[in-house]
């Protein structure tokens, strides 16, 4: 039997009065995509940042296997072997690509750099393979001396990916992928996102509060409202015939729009 990538268990975190996460449970499977959904202010980017460590909960577990099927306890591990993870196993796609790209460093050195801070030394192959990497997300390799500054913004997120991508990451955490793009840009990066998610087979946990992208991309997905999971299951299923109230009305504000 298949066992969780990662588990989260009962997870807390209090703002102050306002409850952020309120006795959040779950788990994702090798392979798998999950979406979390649900309105600004529910809960979704601090539950991501508790899944991937960046953030504390104030009580609860989230649970990490490794390849060897090791439990590791994200939340206990030491800050060294946190950030090795994050540049291993992991990848993180944030919203805004300027927050993980290194402006000032070309688009070869912003892929080159993440296989170097894995070990990779030889000239000849980070750059070959920062080469492929770029060909993957459709930029023109003849861009790998450019800087990132000169760059559109749909470019700018699929160099994050590719950076993100390069070092073979088990486990990819994305918040808002897509977000602030124009449309028709929006819809070419989410058919990279999805073919490139299926052909390596990666486990994503993706934070959006776009339900057409949660159907594009997730196989299952996890409604949060004011820091509770109101719903969880298949994303057709949960989409096409949603049990709670708070889902009909995602659902239908969707088709009204
Ligand atoms: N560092 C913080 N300090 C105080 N309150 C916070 C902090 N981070 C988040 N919150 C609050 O916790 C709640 C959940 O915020 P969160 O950013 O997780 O929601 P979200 O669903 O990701 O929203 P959005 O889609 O607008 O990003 C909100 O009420 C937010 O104001």
């Amino acid at each position: 039997m298949t066992l969780p990538l990662l588990e989260a268990h009962d997870l807390q975190l209090n703002f102050g009065s306002i409850r952020a996460l309120d006795h959040v449970s779950m788990a994702l499977w090798p392979g798998e995509v999950l979406a979390i959904v649900g309105e600004s202010g529910s809960g979704k980017t601090t539950l991501l940042k508790v899944l991937s460590g960046s953030e504390s909960p104030d009580h609860g577990q989230v649970l990490y296997r490794d390849p060897e099927l090791a439990l590791h306890d994200v939340h206990a591990m030491a800050a060294p072997r946190l950030r090795a993870l994050h540049r291993s196993d992991w990848g993180f796609v944030q919203q805004n690509p300027r927050d993980a790209l290194r402006m000032g460093v070309s688009a070869g050195g912003n892929v080159g750099e993440r296989l170097m801070a894995q070990g990779a030394r030889h000239y000849g192959s980070i750059r070959s393979s920062a080469l492929d990497w770029l060909r993957e997300v459709e930029i023109d390799p003849q861009r790998i001396d450019d800087l990132p500054r000169t760059f559109s913004g749909g470019m700018l997120q699929r160099l994050q990916i590719a950076r993100t991508l390069a070092t073979h990451p088990r486990l990819v955490f994305m918040d808002e992928p897509t977000g602030g793009l124009d449309v028709s840009v929006q819809a070419r990066l989410l058919d990279l996102i999805r073919s490139l998610v299926s052909r390596l087979g990666l486990a994503v946990i993706l934070v959006t509060h776009d339900i057409a992208v949660a159907r594009l991309l997730a196989g299952r997905i996890l409604v949060m409202r004011r820091g509770q999971v109101v719903e969880t299951g298949l994303t057709d299923q949960v989409l096409d015939d949603p049990q709670h109230p708070y889902t009909q009305l995602l659902v239908s504000s969707v088709l009204q729009a």
